[in-house]
């Protein structure tokens, strides 16, 4: 569903290969990314979700090239490292502005606003600024946006880093039951373990580095 075919990527014509020849199928189900700070993990997030465009080769997805704007609006949910919440809006009004953006219909939009609020525990935070709430209680909004839409790829990078074991097994359960219940594609970075049980797939970033990148990490 979600390709790479031989992958290249580097920040600047003077600097190293992130990516280096990378070539993998996503297919349905859960794909952790593991791997050292700095190794490529959310290079490669942003290549699937088509905000990098690789330097040579092509990410796929569904048969069609990233990056490609009517699958980032309406089949892509994306939850970066920084949250990046509308500040001055309440979490509501995020959520709706992420399903009205996607071209989700009304009548749809608040149904899901409050399914997944409610299923990720936020049932008495609509009202709320993002500012007025904790670190994990932000983490599982921006979850819920990405949600919003009930994209087919689902690109998580860290979403639970720093997070106690309650706000982790909600993320845990929320992310399961959506994945399985329509044969979605979820990719996700982390160096988190408590996520492994629902993984379908491992993938250890480190062995696709260059050689020379091997030694930089050990350094
Ligand atoms: N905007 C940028 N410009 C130049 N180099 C960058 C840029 N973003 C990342 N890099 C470099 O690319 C490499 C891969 O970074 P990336 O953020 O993908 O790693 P990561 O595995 O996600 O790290 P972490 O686990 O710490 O988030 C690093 O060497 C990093 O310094």
């Amino acid at each position: 569903m979600l390709s790479c075919k031989g992958v290249f990527y580097r920040y600047g014509a003077k600097l190293d290969w992130v990516l280096d020849d990378f070539s993998h199928a996503f297919g349905p189900g859960v794909h952790l990314i593991k791997g050292y700070s700095g190794c490529g993990k959310s290079t490669l997030l942003r290549l699937l979700g088509g905000y990098l465009t690789p330097t040579k080769g092509m990410v796929e997805v569904s048969g069609y090239r990233c990056p490609n704007r009517k699958f980032q609006r309406e089949a892509l949910g994306f939850v970066f490292q920084q949250l990046n919440l509308l500040p001055l809006a309440t979490v509501e009004r995020n959520l709706q502005l992420a399903g009205a953006l996607a071209g989700i219909s009304k009548h749809k939009r608040l149904e899901n606003v409050d399914r997944y609020m409610e299923e990720l525990g936020l049932e008495g935070f609509m009202k709320r600024l993002p500012g007025s709430m904790s670190g994990g209680q932000q983490q599982r909004a921006t979850i819920a946006r990405a949600l919003i839409k009930e994209p087919e790829v689902l690109l998580l990078d860290e979403p639970t880093s720093g997070l106690d074991d309650l706000n982790t097994e909600v993320i845990i359960k929320v992310l399961e039951r959506f994945i399985r219940e329509g044969e979605r594609v979820a990719v996700i970075c982390t160096h988190d373990q408590r996520l492994d049980k629902i993984a379908d797939e491992i993938l250890d970033f480190n062995k696709f580095l260059p050689v020379e990148r091997h030694l930089e990490a050990l350094v």
